[in-house]
């Protein structure tokens, strides 16, 4: 109803008391006028009210499908929308528990957002490794992560990923690339991390947990991928703009997920709203990849440096493309960086990150990583006493019960919450669901540590226990634990993080009992990857008398 069709009511009604208590300045035949044309309006009014309650009562009644009402026009929409404001991934989750374990999804009739969605363990397996194949990243995918990516390993198939792959997997498995990463760690953690915690700690102040966690990875996985320490991790906490840039872009880039492709490409030829931010935090990306590839090229010529590095960027520098024979583009480099930046930052932080914010909450866990750790440094021969306490590599990896309460924050809080495939040719889903050729296909990881059908009744529970066969870590199916995907993409830094996990984890809690700050509201937020929206502040309690 229009503010003037209200207005004319308002004043119809008080004459027509007036006329009642035969006070009424008006002719007659005014009088008339006025009725019938608030008659009229009211009749169009009430045939509008009937038509929209129609429509609504229809749509809802005929076309609740999987659950959720089917709009005219907007399909399921509303549904998402209202699942934004609360927690998108605890609204797929319901869906997906209620719909025991699929369900399609559909956008407004004229944008390409419909999807199926799935947690079942039996289609995972199917997407990610019996028909590999026949399940892509996609032209969608690819074309809305772009910008940001291009072509490096995340947003690539066929050829372009498998060479990555290759070359980056022989990379990772090399004694040389084992020991540098654990000796950036070591340097990371012992002359970074724990200074700026003690600080916080010694003056009593709230420390972001998260905050400084992004910074500990971003530092490490620039030195392994570029040989470079952008020095994010040191007291003052310094601004990185570098940093502030990527984490903007790929927050952009997620809302182009849930915008209609043709919306959100004339925001971006229009340069507006997260496009516009997306632009310029890209550029800044670009500034950072191109001066360190400039610098290593520089570095390279001058001496014969191929020999003493061995981060991920001198190796990719020093192949050749095997189409044109050529060294690879700059633009290459840059995307192989990019990528790896993303892959190496943002997952193992906002995993400790809700490690830490579980363990907060369940005592008992403490202390039995705690006590874990104390019969490993138990066993150590008593000459190694003087200096502070360093976990060495041997001592991290029989850390089993740290290793299980890592993982099951991980089940809860997967740091990739959702993935997303493209159907190449028609298909079905081992659950029977039938697949058309070019249908996009989401597995909602988050969803699935929730799913009693695959995990039971204590689905919900941090019981690290569940992890555990006589005292042992036992790791779980990769289509039932997909947190660090499965099949022939199966995450590449999977033993590196977890050893990184692991070594920053220990080396905190053994120093530190971490307090998160009461009434700190802890939430998801919507990203690429599970930050926690508010980071996590906490107070740092020292366990005294240890270094
Ligand atoms: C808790 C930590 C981590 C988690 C949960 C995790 C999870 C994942 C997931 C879910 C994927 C699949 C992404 C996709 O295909 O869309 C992936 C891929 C990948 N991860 Fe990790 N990751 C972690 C840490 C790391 C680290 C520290 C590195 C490297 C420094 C790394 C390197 C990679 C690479 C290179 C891929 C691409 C593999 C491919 O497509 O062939 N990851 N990871």
């Amino acid at each position: 109803m229009s503010p003037s069709s209200s207005n004319n009511m308002t004043s119809s009604s008080s004459s027509s008391g007036d006329l009642a208590a035969g006070g009424s300045q008006l002719a007659p035949s005014g009088r008339q006028y006025m009725m019938s044309s608030s008659f009229l309006e009211i009749q169009t009014l009430e045939i509008l009210m009937a038509v929209i309650v129609f429509v609504a009562i229809h749509s809802l009644r005929q076309r609740k499908r999987q659950g959720l009402p089917v709009w005219p026009l907007v399909g399921m929409l509303p549904s998402l929308i209202a699942g934004l404001q609360r927690n998108m991934y605890e609204w797929i989750s319901d869906v997906l528990c209620a719909q025991n374990g699929t369900f399609t999804f559909e956008g407004p009739w004229f944008t390409n957002l419909k999807c199926i969605v799935t947690s079942d363990p039996r289609n995972l397996e199917h997407l990610l490794k019996t028909k590999f194949h026949n399940f892509p990243k996609g032209d969608y995918f690819r074309d809305t992560v772009q910008d940001l990516l291009g072509n490096g390993i995340f947003n690539a198939d066929d050829q372009t990923w498998q060479r990555q792959r290759k070359t980056a997997s022989i990379e990772f498995h090399s004694a040389k690339f084992r020991q540098l990463t654990t000796e950036s760690l070591v340097e990371l953690v012992h002359a970074r991390l724990l200074p700026v915690l003690k600080q916080a700690a010694d003056q009593c102040v709230d420390i972001d947990l998260q905050d400084v966690l992004l910074r500990l990875t971003f530092d490490n996985v620039c030195m392994i991928a570029f040989g470079v320490d952008p020095g994010c991790l040191s007291p003052g906490l310094p601004e990185i703009p570098f940093a502030k840039a990527f984490e903007d872009a790929t927050q952009a880039t997620l809302l182009r997920f849930i915008t209609p492709t043709l919306i959100w490409k004339a925001m971006r030829y229009a340069e507006l709203g997260f496009e516009k931010t997306l632009k310029s935090s890209i550029k800044r990306v670009d500034e950072f990849a191109e001066q360190v590839i400039r610098t290593r090229k520089k570095e390279l010529e001058n001496q014969n440096m191929n020999n003493s590095r061995s981060d991920l960027l001198t190796v990719f520098m020093g192949l050749k493309d095997e189409q044109s024979g050529e060294p690879f583009s700059d633009k290459f480099l840059r995307d192989i960086c990019v990528n790896f930046i993303l892959a190496g930052r943002d997952t193992s932080s906002v995993a400790l990150s809700w490690f830490f914010w579980l363990l907060d909450q369940n005592q008992t866990v403490e202390d039995r990583i705690l006590e874990e750790m104390h019969t490993i440094i138990g066993q150590r021969n008593y000459e190694t006493t003087a200096g502070p306490l360093i976990f060495r590599a041997e001592e991290v990896k029989k850390m089993d019960y740290l290793q299980a309460a890592l993982s099951e924050a991980l089940r809860l809080y997967p740091s990739v919450p959702v993935d997303h495939k493209e159907v190449v040719e028609d298909d079905v889903f081992p659950d029977g669901t039938k697949l058309r050729k070019g249908t996009k296909i989401i597995y909602a990881i988050y969803a699935m540590g929730r799913m009693e059908a695959i995990w039971g009744k204590d689905c919900r529970e941090y019981k690290p226990e569940r992890w555990l066969r006589e005292g042992r870590f036992m790791s779980e199916s990769a289509y039932k634990f997909t947190a660090f995907n499965g099949g022939p993409r199966l995450c590449l830094g999977k033993d590196f993080a977890y050893y990184q996990m692991k070594f920053a984890a220990a080396s905190i809690l053994y120093r530190y009992r971490v307090n998160v700050v009461q009434n700190h509201p802890v939430l998801p937020k919507l990203a690429l990857t599970m930050y926690m929206k508010h980071g996590l502040k906490v107070k740092l309690c020292s366990r005294g008398g240890i270094n």
